[in-house]
């Protein structure tokens, strides 16, 4: 048995520049990741097969194509591997949520079936594959911080002194929020370009995904009442959002908070990678 984690993805910014002919948008986003997200495990086995656990394991139980089988066939295609696989997803980050989980699952089935198979794979074969999985997929194989442009895969690295290890809460009002309405949402006003420090950014899709799902902008009001945090805003096309705290005590004291005052919400408290 193997295992690979599947980290959640953050937008710490995130500028809509124009929208494409073929409906695609660009964009300009920093990505950074989580210590913490879904997991994923591989066995032996014949064929390829995927069973779904853990807390959001059933909100896929319908899924036709999950990410995770999709990445897998299409490396098992790529580099004619015989032998099969069976795949087990703990699914604790929520479905269709701004952090990127089928995206992540996706990226981490490409590594760990890289290992598992034995593959002579390159990171760069890899993040060649991800891109026709979808827009954040060949971040999520990087999983390291990177700002990203074109559709979002459009790569490159950046070390940012002091953000890893950052305390962070990401928390969740419940509703799930689809992609594609809240690029198409967008008001089509170019708002400039992302600047190097993050902090001074925005991310673009916030207001469209709060005309999506009104509850956003009150999970937003309850992170920035929050002492201690530093940054507050909404990851991706939401409804995830996230508030980057000073410390771990006061980062866990706002995640203590939640469960009391919003027992319906999902709350994970991290840190950034
Ligand atoms: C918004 C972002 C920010 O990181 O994250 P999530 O909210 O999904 O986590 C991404 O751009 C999402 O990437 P991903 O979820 O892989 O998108 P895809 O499956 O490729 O596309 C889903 C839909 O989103 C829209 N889309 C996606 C990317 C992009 N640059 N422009 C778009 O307009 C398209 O309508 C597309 O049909
Ligand atoms: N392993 C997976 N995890 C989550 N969603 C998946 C997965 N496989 C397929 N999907 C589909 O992809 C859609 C977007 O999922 P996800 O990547 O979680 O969105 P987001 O990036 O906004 O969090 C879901 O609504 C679901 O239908």
């Amino acid at each position: 048995m193997m295992e690979e984690i599947a980290r959640a993805k953050l937008n710490l910014a995130l500028h809509v520049r124009g929208r494409e002919p073929d409906g695609y948008h660009r964009i300009e986003t920093l990505f950074a990741f989580c210590e913490h997200g879904d997991v994923l495990r591989v066995d032996e086995g014949e064929g390829l097969s995927l069973a779904l656990e853990g807390p959001y394991g059933g909100a896929l139980a319908a899924e036709p194509d999950n990410l995770v089988l999709r990445a897998a066939r299409a490396l098992r295609d790529r580099f004619a591997v015989r032998n099969g696989a069976t795949l087990t997803l703990d699914k604790r980050l929520p479905v269709a949520s701004g952090i990127g989980g089928g995206s992540a699952d996706a990226a981490a089935a490409l590594r760990l079936l890289t290992s598992w198979w034995g593959l002579a794979a390159s990171e760069a074969d890899l993040l060649e594959i991800a891109r026709l999985l979808g827009a954040d997929v060949p971040a999520c194989v990087l999983s390291r911080t990177a700002r990203g442009s074109g559709r979002g895969d459009a790569l490159v690295e950046v070390d940012l002194p002091g953000l890893a290890g950052t305390a962070a809460l990401l928390v969740n009002p419940g509703v799930p929020v689809p992609t594609g309405p809240v690029f198409r949402a967008w008001g089509g006003v170019d708002g400039g370009s992302l600047p190097e420090d993050f902090r001074l950014g925005r991310n673009d899709l916030q207001v469209p995904a709060i005309h999506v799902a009104p509850i956003i902008a009150d999970t937003l009001a309850w992170l920035e009442s929050r002492p201690g945090a530093t940054l507050v805003r909404m990851s991706g096309s939401g409804a995830t959002c996230f508030a980057l705290f000073e410390d771990e005590t006061r980062r866990d004291a706002a995640a203590a908070d939640l469960a009391v005052a919003r027992p319906d919400w999902w709350g994970m408290a991290t840190r950034l990678c």
